[in-house]
């Protein structure tokens, strides 16, 4: 299948990309994540040593309720910032902040009903005010991946390769060396696929963690649950991806989160690239398709308690972790999310350094029923606007 690309994101790059050149960029990308250690002691190092930027940040509020979407979300693109351009950014940087903060912008636009009734009657386009900004914030953003891109050129060595830009440039330069000038490593395809991983990886992942926290800060006897684990297992030790098999009730909240918010709802449309016959219906070719994620995520059949939060979902009569069929927030087939093993190594070792160290709480004057699982809209579901208070525990 296609992805349905709107023209704003001109069908180049990972995410939104189709054809041959997908194909390519998506073998390379995962190829080079792999290289860079997804999944892996490498990655696993660099989270590490974000989750004590992040902490610091969260220690800084001295208990008082604030709002976690800004430091979660420079922290979770920090991780994709060391796989894309080998470095981090310090969360004071305003370059960094001002992109970080267009990226989210225009996810929430992406979903909004304007540029939906857009995608419908594209002739709407000069008249809409939110496409505008939507372009202007994407144009920005590519200025500054091509500032970023342009100062790794110059000190390219390819004997060392710092991230996926620099393996790209590698591999343009030797096949443009051998006389290929029409390859799919041009220009074009490095800054959209860069776009694609810091888009597709950095809202994705914090929102699922602003969600994780308020689902705590909801149901308290939960988080003492979890606390009561990671206590008794870890002690306080910092957590590693290993202990994760050690976590079963820890792991089962991280899930249960998931399915609850299932933030991609209808994935990503796609369109049939041939006529195809599925489970007796015929699909022509070019049909627009939506993936409903939701409908697995949240199917009564498959769930006990399909709207309710619910770790047991995930655990079995023993209290063991349980894997289940239905669960499927990353999507399937060909185009399953790319980022899927770094996110689930992201989403355990943020969570549970986080819940090691705090103890998380509604503001003073809203009780746990006040805090609203109303999801906000946009192109992914996050949580409604809220703050909570993050109480040091040590
Ligand atoms: C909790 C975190 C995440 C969730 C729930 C998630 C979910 C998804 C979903 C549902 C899709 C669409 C699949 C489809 O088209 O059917 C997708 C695609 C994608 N994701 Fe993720 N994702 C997450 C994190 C990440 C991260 C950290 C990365 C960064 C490496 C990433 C990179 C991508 C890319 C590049 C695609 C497009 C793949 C393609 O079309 O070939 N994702 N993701």
């Amino acid at each position: 299948m296609l992805p349905v690309f709107y023209d704003f994101t001109n069908g180049h790059g990972i995410l939104f990309g189709n054809g041959e050149s997908w194909k390519e960029m998506r073998r390379f990308a995962l190829a080079n994540l792999r290289d860079f250690g997804m999944g892996k002691k490498v990655i696993e190092d660099k989270i590490l040593e974000e989750i004590h930027y992040l902490i610091e940040v969260f220690e800084n509020h001295k208990g008082k309720a604030f709002d976690t979407t800004q430091p979660l979300s420079y922290a979770v693109s920090n991780i994709i910032s060391n796989i894309v351009y080998g470095s981090r950014f310090e969360y004071s940087d305003p370059k960094f902040k001002a992109t970080v903060k267009r990226a989210s912008v225009n996810l929430r636009i992406a979903g909004s009903v304007s540029i939906q009734l857009y995608n419908m009657f594209p002739w709407l386009g000069p008249w809409l005010k939110s496409r505008k900004l939507l372009l202007k914030n994407i144009e920005n953003n590519k200025k500054e991946m091509r500032e970023l891109v342009r100062g790794l050129k110059e000190t390219l060595n390819p004997q060392m390769c710092r991230g996926f830009v620099d393996s790209f440039l590698v591999r343009k330069q030797t096949l443009e060396e051998s006389g290929n000038k029409n390859s799919h490593y041009h220009d074009k395809n490095l800054i959209s696929s860069v776009g694609n991983l810091f888009s597709a990886g950095t809202d994705t992942t914090g929102n699922t963690l602003r969600w994780a926290l308020m689902l705590m800060a909801k149901y308290p006897l939960i988080q003492d649950r979890v606390q009561e684990e990671i206590s008794s297992i870890i002690g306080s030790r910092q957590p590693l991806a290993e202990d994760r098999m050690n976590l079963p009730y820890t792991d089962a909240v991280i899930h249960e989160t998931q399915r609850l918010a299932s933030i991609l709802p209808i994935a990503i449309p796609h369109t049939t690239s041939r006529d195809v016959t599925f489970q007796g219906y015929f699909i022509k070719k070019g049909t627009l398709v939506f993936p409903l994620l939701t409908s697995v995520l949240q199917d009564g059949s498959e769930w006990e308690s399909p709207h309710t939060f619910n770790p047991a979902h995930f655990l079995d009569e023993e209290g063991r972790f349980a894997k289940r069929d239905a669960f499927m927030p990353f999507s399937a087939g060909r185009r399953v999310c790319l980022g899927e093993s770094l996110a689930r190594m992201e989403l355990f070792l943020f969570f549970t350094s986080l819940l090691q160290r705090f103890h998380f709480s509604p503001p003073p004057g809203v009780t746990e029923d006040d805090l609203d699982l109303t999801p906000a809209v946009g192109f992914t579901l996050n949580p409604s606007p809220h703050q909570l208070c993050a109480v040091s525990r040590v």
